[in-house]
């Protein structure tokens, strides 16, 4: 009585329908025959597909409870499942979130302590824009660092030189594992996986990657061990650290050095990454979308910020355009369209059909990002979606770019300040040019599985007149 699909081969599941674009076409193609609500066999293991607005509200916040669990990816499983608190689950999951939630608002997210800490962030990255002196470069090293180095400020209590080789290294770690894991043979392998388990493959590089980020996670953990105080933790990891040697006695405690190693992994990982590529995406729509940029946001940032302030998170609310602006970036740039598996926790019904308990279920965010029921014109770059008649911010239900409830991005308000205070601090000094005419930019994205990112692009950072060097952080 699971939902209606596609009939499976033995063994290799749906493996017929699935289309060479990967993952989100084919589910798009099998949404017009069967519906919302589908059931594909990925291999031998059904998964129900979840599409628009009212299916995956009705599930993740109807059924909310029923509908927490975190459900299988085959390439990572091996490794993750059941660890640190993306990947974890039951009684772990809600120790790990809660403690994960509390002790990053300690260390600053979600309270002003965090914005000063992104603004500095911002001004490296704009003095290392400098630096380029208009040169045409691909930006996303710049980003990423930008966005890794918050991240590291919260959890390893210290930021990276932009050209520290250790950093470089764990840039490249995160890159590839995005890029491993979002890959057509990521998505393949969850069909195969049965099989490619058993052979060298792309997945071996991959496992010997994140060994390698493991390693680094271990050596800045044992740095911590050596010079902890426990009366003053000074960021996550001291805070875990102390937390699991009050617990040591305790044999059913979540707090155990394997869930640090994996949660402090994870968090570096989810911290960095999806952030990176919605910025990358923003400054490719900006570069197709020159007027939105010159004429719009740039007026706005020099009316209401001008040209001698930093950026702050106050200036938000007096800033409906750019306010729009990114959340038309969040939501055309869609970084995450298949979502983050989840799975039921108990047997569920739902719309009538009944899901085993561990049921994996795909809430497919991509079709309600650009559910036409919500969105005038789903496919083009179009701010006006969340903009009155007055041209106020208007928010819409259906922008779910960090999903919806339970399992909701524990990074949200941390990934929202960044969005705002990095983009507006680099568009303050520098207008963007790119060697390409605006008809010839590709937009389409490079990888488009457990995460869109971008196509590869240069672009040049132009130092505006009047904005300099020399802003102080009040
Ligand atoms: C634009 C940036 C970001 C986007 C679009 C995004 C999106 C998401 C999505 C879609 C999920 C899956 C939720 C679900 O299971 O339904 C998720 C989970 C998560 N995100 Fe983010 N995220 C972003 C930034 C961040 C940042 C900066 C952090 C850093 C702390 C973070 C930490 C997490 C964690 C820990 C989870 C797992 C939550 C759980 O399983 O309980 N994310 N995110």
């Amino acid at each position: 009585r699971l939902p209606p699909g596609p009939w499976p081969l033995p063994f290799l599941g749906n493996i017929l329908q699935i289309d060479h674009q990967g993952f989100l076409k084919t589910f798009q193609m099998l949404r017009k025959k069967y519906g919302d609500v589908f059931t594909v066999y990925l291999g031998p293991r059904p998964v129900v597909i979840l599409c628009g607005y009212k299916a995956v509200k009705e599930a993740l916040v109807g059924q909310a409870e029923a509908f927490s669990g975190r459900g299988h990816i085959a390439i990572i499983d091996p490794i993750l499942r059941g660890k640190g608190v993306v990947f974890a689950n039951g009684k772990s999951w809600k120790a790990l979130r809660q403690f994960s939630q509390l002790t990053m608002r300690d260390f600053g997210m979600g309270r002003q302590s965090i914005e000063k800490q992104i603004q500095e962030e911002a001004q490296c990255l704009v003095e290392e824009l400098r630096k380029s002196r208009g040169a045409y470069l691909d930006p996303s090293f710049f980003f990423h660092s930008a966005m890794a180095n918050i991240i590291c400020t919260i959890i390893l209590g210290q930021r990276f030189n932009y050209q520290d080789p250790r950093f470089l290294h764990l840039l490249h770690l995160m890159n590839d594992l995005s890029d491993i894991t979002s890959s057509f043979y990521g998505q393949m392998f969850e069909l195969l996986s049965g099989i490619l388990k058993h052979f060298p493959g792309i997945h071996t590089r991959l496992y010997s990657k994140i060994q390698e980020m493991e390693d680094f996670v271990v050596e800045s953990i044992e740095r911590h061990r050596e010079m902890l105080d426990p009366s003053a933790p000074k960021d996550f990891i001291d805070s875990f650290l102390v937390r699991m040697d009050k617990e040591s006695s305790d044999p059913e405690s979540e707090f155990h050095y394997k869930n640090l190693v994996y949660t402090v992994f994870t968090l570096f990982f989810a911290g960095t990454e999806s952030s990176s590529n919605t910025l990358l995406h923003g400054f490719l729509l900006l570069l197709k979308n020159p007027g939105v940029l010159g004429e719009l946001v740039q007026m706005e940032i020099d009316r209401v910020i001008g040209s001698h302030h930093l950026p702050a998170l106050e200036d938000r609310a007096k800033m409906p355009y750019t306010d729009a602006v990114i959340h038309e970036i969040q939501r055309l740039g869609d970084v995450i369209p298949l979502g983050i598996p989840r799975s039921v926790i108990k047997d569920t019904h739902f719309r009538g059909y009944h899901l085993p308990k561990d049921t994996t279920v795909y809430p497919i965010l991509s079709s309600v990002l650009h559910d036409p029921c919500h969105f005038e014109k789903p496919e083009a770059f179009h701010p006006g979606h969340f903009l009155d008649a007055e041209g106020n911010f208007r928010t819409q239900g259906a922008f779910i770019p960090f999903s919806l409830g339970r399992r909701l991005c524990l990074g949200e308000s941390l990934a929202r300040s960044e969005l705002f205070l990095i983009l507006t601090s680099v568009l303050q000094n520098f207008t963007l040019g790119s060697p390409k005419a605006l008809e010839d930019i590709d937009i389409t994205s490079r990888r488009n599985g457990l995460l869109k990112m971008p196509p590869e692009f240069q672009l040049c950072f132009l130092p505006r007149q009047g904005v300099g060097p020399g802003m102080q952080i009040p």
